[in-house]
């Protein structure tokens, strides 16, 4: 088992509800999608997989640990084989994009080869594969506050790439880029939790994308779960109600087409890129 939430419930400091009886597990290497209206409570699910958040009903269980009953260095170590990309990178502006990329590793390394590596980025080609994947190996030595918003979401997807997590989260992934960008991106992303075996579950508003990319989907409605069902099982009344007072989904999801193997469509760039 990847991860697993039993009866999650969890209020924000300021009296909001964000979960309320939240039960999902998933095994390795499977792939969800989370989605539902704005204030579904998709991003605090995230952050509690994350081991970012502590719910305060339930239980959570990710890669095999109780994150809440680990002490610090050990809870350090699991958030480490957790990979989180947001839907607005947590980014120092100053920073080159090399050292926001190779920050995705910090975690797993020791103190001085982090240190080093910040100072001196090391691993300058792992660095460029990884944005390779994104289209953004043009801007490695750029400082992230020149980039454009798209831009900064792709440094932040080519930073969790370079990371290889065992579990990795996506929220609202691709927000920024266009449709074509968009596709391609999630397509890397789809590539890399297969070629890893990584658990990947993204929270999007584009249900096209999220039926496309993703064998499972989990849709989320007032901090509860309302279904849990293959992608082939969605229905056009199920996304009606889910998204009940927005009008219906935000996207002509329920048309998409099969979702397709990610080794079997072309990459962006090619992989071996230099
Ligand atoms: N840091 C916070 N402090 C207080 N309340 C919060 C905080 N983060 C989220 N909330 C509240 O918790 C609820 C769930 O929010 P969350 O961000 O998880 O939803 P979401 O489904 O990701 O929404 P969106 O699609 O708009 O990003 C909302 O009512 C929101 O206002």
């Amino acid at each position: 088992m990847s991860f697993s939430l039993d009866a999650v419930g969890l209020v924000h400091p300021n009296g909001q509800r964000a979960l309320q009886g939240v039960s999902l597990a998933a095994h390795d290497g499977e792939r969800l999608a989370i989605i539902g209206p704005s204030g579904a409570g998709k991003t605090t699910l995230l952050r509690v997989l994350g081991a970012a958040l502590r719910p305060g009903e339930g239980s959570v269980q990710a890669l095999g640990e109780s994150p809440w009953k680990l002490s610090a260095a050990p809870l350090r170590r699991l958030r480490a084989r957790i990979g989180t990309v947001h839907q607005a990178p947590p980014i120092a502006p100053r920073l080159r994009v090399v050292t926001a990329v190779l920050a995705g590793r910090l975690g797993s390394w020791t103190t001085a080869r982090a240190l080093t590596s910040l100072l001196h980025p090391s691993d300058i080609a792992g660095a460029h594969e990884a944005l390779g994947r994104v289209a953004m190996e043009d801007r490695l030595f750029d400082r992230c506050d020149r980039l454009s918003g798209g831009q900064l979401q792709r440094v932040g997807i080519a930073r969790a790439l370079y990371q290889r997590p065992a579990l990795l989260l996506a929220d609202e992934p691709v927000s920024a880029l266009d449709p074509t960008l968009a596709d391609s991106t999630l397509r890397e992303l789809v590539a890399q939790s297969e070629s890893t075996g990584a658990t990947f579950v993204a929270s999007l508003h584009a249900v096209d994308l999220a039926l496309r990319w993703f064998p499972r989907i989990v849709g989320m409605r007032d901090g509860s779960v309302m279904f849990d069902r293959p992608a082939d099982q969605v229905t056009p009344a199920m996304l009606v109600a889910l998204y009940a007072s927005e009008g219906g989904p935000p996207a002509q999801g329920i048309a998409a087409p099969p979702a397709p193997q990610a080794s079997d469509a072309p990459p962006l760039r090619r992989p071996d890129c230099p």
